[in-house]
């Protein structure tokens, strides 16, 4: 396994979300993926003397993280993340009870949401039973959609000072009129368990220190590679999007992973050929099926952050959920893919755990 950089449930370093932020549903990203493998096929990406093998060390065909992909004409091990997080899951488990039985502390996680959007009412719901299948305490709060931000100042002030309380996360979109940077601000430091305080996000982009907390979408994207055995140190890895919450961060860990960084944004002109460089693609861009095959170099690893809703009738939802990456496409040329969903999401969820378990055994000085 690669080396660690943090000393938490993770085996490596950091992440956190906005599900359905942009609310519109989309056209049928992955039928529009289809249609268009045909004409995409005239270039290959690249050619196949220069095809990278990454190193995938699966320990055995029936790995629960990474597992051979079923169709014909593809290639790809699928990186299992909703198994992946469920083994981070039951170790957190043990650490939890292992905690309350040695000093009686129990790990709690208090999530503040403002407004009723109902996908990040969704994603708070999820936290929570998140939460209780590991044994960690969980405090919510509900705001109305139209709160000052003063009164969510306050609720923030008061979990600060609740020792009951290790891990504090303000669910992200807050609504218009609140400035998102005062209320990051006044997270303390010690309880950010998403890692989004400027002082974490410095420590993390500075050699020789260390943030308290890794945001907990990169953190998950940085253990799925480690923990399928995928080598990051001297391979070239491309970061499509530089939001804070996701790709910088993401980019910044890559990099202390001592991977040589690129990073694609919606300036970047013909994006294709800097991706195509890349060993590892990790996406988190929120736009569907974007990437597609000549995209990708042959044998490269994608991580696909991205979470897009589009319209499905025959779902009973109504739509369903693809990455930013055209899976189909991506299937065929990759050596390991993450499927969305069952990819980086539920890593996302795993990390903050992890996070509040390491903070609650940092603030009571439990080995
Ligand atoms: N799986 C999970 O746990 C999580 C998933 N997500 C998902 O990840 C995706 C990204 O989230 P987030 O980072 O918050 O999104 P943001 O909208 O904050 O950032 C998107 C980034 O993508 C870039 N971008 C937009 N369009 C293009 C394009 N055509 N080509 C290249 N780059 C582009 C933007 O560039 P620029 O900076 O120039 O504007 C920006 O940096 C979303 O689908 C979101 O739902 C998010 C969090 C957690
Ligand atoms: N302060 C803050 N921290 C966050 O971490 C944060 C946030 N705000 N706002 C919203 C985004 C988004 N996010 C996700 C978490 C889990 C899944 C997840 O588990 N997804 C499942 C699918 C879920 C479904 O089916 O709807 C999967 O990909 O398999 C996705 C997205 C965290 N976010």
């Amino acid at each position: 396994m690669s080396s660690m950089l943090f000393s938490d449930y993770s085996s490596s370093t950091t992440a956190r979300f906005l599900p359905f932020r942009r609310s519109r549903l989309r056209v049928d990203g992955a039928v529009f993926c289809r249609r268009l493998v045909g004409p995409l096929h005239v270039r290959p990406p690249i050619s196949v003397s220069l095809r990278t093998t990454l190193t995938v060390h699966s320990s055995s065909s029936s790995s629960p993280v990474i597992s051979a992909t079923m169709g014909t004409g593809t290639s790809a091990k699928i990186i299992d993340g909703k198994a992946v997080a469920k083994i981070i899951r039951d170790e957190i488990t043990a650490e939890v009870s292992r905690m309350k039985d040695a000093i009686g502390i129990v790990p709690g996680l208090a999530v503040v949401l403002v407004g009723d959007r109902k996908d990040s009412a969704t994603y708070v719901r999820n936290k929570k039973k998140a939460c209780e299948s590991v044994g960690i305490n969980s405090f919510e709060v509900r705001l109305p959609e139209d709160s000052s931000e003063q009164e969510l100042l306050n609720f923030i002030l008061g979990f600060n000072e609740d020792p009951s309380v290790h891990g504090i996360l303000v669910q992200l979109p807050l609504p218009s009129h609140m400035d998102e940077q005062s209320i990051l601000n006044a997270v303390s430091i010690e309880k950010d368990v998403d890692g989004f305080h400027p002082l974490n996000i410095g420590r993390l982009a500075m050699r020789g220190r260390e943030p308290l907390f890794v945001p907990c979408t990169p953190k998950g994207c940085i253990e799925l590679l480690h923990r399928s055995g995928i080598v990051i140190k001297g391979k070239r890895a491309v970061v499509i999007g530089r939001s804070n919450i996701v790709g910088m961060p993401a980019a910044l860990l890559l990099q202390r992973e001592d991977a040589s960084i690129s990073i694609v944004h919606s300036r970047t002109q013909n994006p294709e050929d800097i991706t195509r460089q890349a060993d590892i693609i990790i996406s988190a861009v929120g736009q569907p099926n974007m990437v597609r095959e000549n995209w990708i170099k042959p044998g490269a690893v994608i991580i696909d952050v991205g979470i897009n809703p589009v319209q499905d009738e025959k779902s009973p939802r109504g739509y369903r959920l693809v990455g930013d990456v055209c899976y189909e496409e991506a299937c065929k040329v990759a050596s390991a893919v993450t499927p969305v969903p069952g990819g980086v999401g539920p890593m996302t969820i795993a990390m903050l755990l992890s996070n509040t378990l390491s903070s609650a055994k940092r603030l009571h000085n439990f080995q």
